[in-house]
């Protein structure tokens, strides 16, 4: 296993030439000088990151990372905690909503139990951790080793992908309660409160925010996660699929490829993967606004600026597989529009 110190060495500085290449293209193009908005610069973005290759995105994969948490138990969520392993299946067997949005958008789908509570599940790559995390509410979810290694472990598995060909990395998550230790990492992260990173999650109900809150105070308070220590801020208040994600995030940037975010749950790992490798910023692609309560302070904290709002809010990489098309928009308007020049208009 490499150190985390070499694969951060990898992540190169996006090609600033190629960007302006890019940038001129688009000029050049059959439009008003501007007229495509964001899905101009996210052409640009995407022209930095492939550099001298050609602006187009062959093989795309949705990477589920997916667990379960000890503090399901504190009555955080209204999901049993089966239905991680449930849905990991019906993930896998083409069944859920990530499965059907990343099949029309031409993606794969893979899906690693990193710490799903059961047996092992066909179909997944197993990579289990633990049976669940500890309870962030009475102690840590894991040991910094276990962070640490698991990190490098998901950072070298999209490097190894990237070498066979994988050109676009989307992530997702799955793990019923996960939106308390994710709340926890913001809050610690960005410094806000509990209260303004707490949400429903899957339809928690209402009356039972202020436990969910007092559930994150606690794990903090507990746990004493160090803000300047992304590592530790995950393991003691994060769990596995959290730590996971951030792994692929550090690892993508260090391949070279681009890496879409989905919702609140990846925000909570971008937000530890930028502290420990700030240079992977520019390789991340944001997609959809979730409706988590902390989703904004979230991004805003990262910021990034999502490209759409859809009152979303499953999980799974569903937002990210979403915004695959518009990446290929982008590459298309880039790749095929005509210019000014050869439809003889001049501005
Ligand atoms: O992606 C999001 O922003 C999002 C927001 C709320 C819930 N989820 C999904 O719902 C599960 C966590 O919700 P909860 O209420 O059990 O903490 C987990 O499996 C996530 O994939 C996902
Ligand atoms: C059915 C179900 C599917 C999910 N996918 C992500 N989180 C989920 C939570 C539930 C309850």
């Amino acid at each position: 296993m490499a150190s985390l110190a070499n694969i951060l060495r990898q992540i190169a500085e996006p090609d600033t030439q190629a960007a302006q290449k890019a940038a001129e293209r688009l000029d050049s193009l059959v439009k008003p000088l501007g007229s495509l908005g964001r899905l101009e610069q996210l052409a640009i973005q995407l022209a930095s990151i492939r550099g001298n290759q050609p602006l187009h995105f062959p093989s795309k994969e949705v990477l589920v990372m997916a667990a379960d948490h000890g503090v399901w138990q504190e009555g955080v969520t209204p999901s049993p905690q089966v239905v991680t392993a449930i849905q990991a299946v019906n993930i896998v067997q083409g069944k859920a909503g990530v499965s059907v949005l990343a099949r029309a958008a031409g993606a794969q789908v893979t899906l690693i139990d990193c710490g799903i509570i059961g047996p092992d599940i066909p179909g997944t790559l197993n990579h289990k951790i633990a049976q669940g995390t500890g309870n962030i509410a009475t102690g840590p979810a894991m040991t910094r080793e276990q962070a640490e290694s698991l990190l490098i472990w998901s950072a070298e598995r999209v490097i190894a992908k990237a070498e066979s060909g994988l050109s676009l990395l989307a992530v997702g998550e799955l793990g019923m309660a996960n939106t308390t230790p994710a709340a926890a990492m913001v809050a610690v992260l960005t410094g806000a409160q509990p209260a303004q990173t707490v949400g429903l999650g899957a339809n928690l109900s209402p009356d039972r925010l202020a436990h969910k809150i007092s559930v994150v105070e606690k794990a903090i308070a507990v746990n004493q996660p160090d803000p300047s220590d992304a590592l530790d801020v995950m393991a003691k208040v994060g769990g596995f699929e959290l730590v996971a994600m951030a792994g692929a995030m550090i690892g993508a940037a260090a391949a070279g490829i681009p890496l879409v975010l989905d919702g609140f749950l990846s925000y909570a790992s971008a937000l530890a993967a930028c502290q420990i490798a700030p240079a992977l910023k520019p390789y991340l692609i944001p997609s959809h606004l979730s409706a988590e309560q902390g989703a904004t302070l979230a991004l805003e904290a990262l910021g990034l600026t999502p490209y759409f709002d859809l009152n979303l809010r499953l999980g799974e990489g569903s937002g990210a597989a979403l915004a695959l098309p518009l990446i290929d928009a982008a590459c298309a308007i880039h790749n095929e529009m005509a210019t000014l020049a050869e439809c003889q208009i001049e501005l």
